[in-house]
């Protein structure tokens, strides 16, 4: 029986998916900020602007291994009658190099100069080495080069106090290569969330490989969350397996909330049954229930709260797949919220066949996309979407997502659709 329909706050209460979001973002802010070092970056996300320290290259540097020339000197320089140049002196990559030689001194001279190495002032182009031959202390040069040829000037890839990166922007791979080339070593990141992951059931056997005795199940749960979660910032734990043990289970989430956990996440013991104790041992606890139970299918029964101390509860039901889709939508939403990202948009995908469901409930849909031969994304809803079902996992690669008003879709219809793993950098 719905006992109080206006009170989000029941577990009679179903609420809308976008509502389910909202009230998350409601009650979430960003992170704290902390310092961190750049090998420890990847994925964080940056909570200042950072700009530029230092101008790149640091100094003009040739593109070729080659001498450095100047262009007027070489003008008629060709295969038949080569310009012969005599050699200054030779620099390496690396070397602090005489730069400053006088330009009066340098008509028809040349530099010997490797890639990387810094070009001397008096010097305006490099002629690669294949063009050219030495003989004895001179050098033969075939071709004419044009002023600025192969040189790579101070500057040209970064100047100095310029934006580099902007507040709120994921630190990729591309990015640490921009900051290391810019001698920026610490950074200042939203703080990876903490998050603690516990199971929960009586059936439940942790170790992969033990023989199951009558009535047991693996926990499949656990291991597929930690791995999830392995591709955002955020550090996680397993806080165990909890066997229908209340009362431990009260401890050992009191134990987590000293720890100030950012988020503890519970699979299974949400529903109707009678060792279904979660709402209890929150409320217990001080939780406040924010809501628990959403109009989608699969995934109901999902329960999401806040203790006093600002960590936040999500209470995911135990079949794999409602556990899975509350992890990638609703934890998701969470982490993005802390890290201060924008609201994660879906990809407009056609779907490939026809779906009939029952109206008043979202769906959402083990799902495999790809590109066509049209350069279209469309999508596949697959076989087997109940929520015990794991195999289908195997060839999917995403989520369909179908609102709560939906009755049916026609083959060829455009839908939403989000990839397992969310695009995050
Ligand atoms: N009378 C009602 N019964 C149920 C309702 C309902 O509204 N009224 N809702 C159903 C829905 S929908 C779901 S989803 C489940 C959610 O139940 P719980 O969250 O309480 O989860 P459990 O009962 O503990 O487990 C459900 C199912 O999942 C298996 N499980 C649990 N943990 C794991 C794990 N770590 N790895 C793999 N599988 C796991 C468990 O053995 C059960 O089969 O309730 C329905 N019932
Ligand atoms: O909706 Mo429950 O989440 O089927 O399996």
């Amino acid at each position: 029986m719905n006992d109080n329909k206006d009170n989000p706050y029941t577990e009679n209460y179903l609420i809308e998916f976008s509502q389910a979001l909202d009230l998350i973002n409601q009650h979430a802010s960003p992170i704290e900020q902390v310092f961190i070092s750049l090998d420890k970056a990847l994925t964080c996300v940056a909570a200042q602007d950072i700009n530029t320290k230092e101008s790149v290259p640091p100094f003009n540097n040739s593109a070729m291994d080659g001498y450095a020339v100047n262009a007027r000197d070489l003008v008629s320089a060709s295969q038949q009658s080569p310009v012969k140049l005599s050699l200054l002196g030779t620099g390496a990559a690396g070397e602090d190099l005489p730069l400053n030689i006088d330009s009066n001194e340098c008509q028809n001279k040349a530099w010997k100069i490797m890639t990387g190495a810094p070009v001397p002032s008096a010097f305006d182009s490099v002629i690669p080495i294949e063009n050219t031959q030495l003989e004895n202390n001179s050098v033969l040069c075939f071709s004419p080069v044009k002023v600025a040829a192969n040189i790579r000037y101070a500057g040209e890839d970064f100047q100095k106090d310029q934006p580099l990166i902007k507040k709120g922007e994921i630190i990729n791979t591309n990015k640490i290569m921009a900051l290391t080339a810019q001698g920026i070593g610490n950074i200042c990141v939203y703080q990876r969330p903490s998050i603690a992951l516990f199971a929960t059931g009586k059936e439940l056997v942790d170790h992969p490989e033990q023989t199951l005795k009558p009535g047991q199940i693996r926990n499949s749960n656990t291991p597929y969350m930690v791995s999830w979660l392995k591709s955002l910032p955020v550090d996680v734990y397993n806080a165990g397996t909890n066997h229908d043990d209340s009362k431990k289970f009260a401890d050992d989430l009191t134990s987590a909330l000293n720890k100030n956990t950012n988020i503890i996440i519970s699979s299974g013991a949400v529903s109707m049954g009678d060792f279904d104790f979660i709402p209890k041992i929150i409320k217990q606890l001080g939780g406040q229930i924010i809501f628990h139970k959403i109009k989608i299918k699969p995934g109901k029964p999902i329960l999401f709260a806040k203790f006093p101390n600002g960590t936040f509860y999500f209470g995911l039901p135990g079949n794999p797949i409602s556990a899975n889709l509350g992890l990638r939508f609703f934890v998701f939403r969470l982490i993005q919220r802390l890290l201060a990202q924008a609201d994660e948009k879906p990809v407009t995908a056609i779907c490939n066949e026809a779906f009939t469901k029952r109206p008043g409930f979202a769906a959402i849909l083990k799902s495999f996309a790809q590109i066509n031969q049209h350069a279209q994304l469309t999508c596949n809803i697959l076989p087997g979407q109940e929520s015990f079902k794991i195999k289908p996992l195997l060839n999917a690669n995403g989520w369909i997502y179908l609102k709560e008003s939906t009755e049916s879709l026609a083959t060829g219809e455009k839908v939403e659709f989000y990839p397992t793993i969310p695009y995050w950098f």
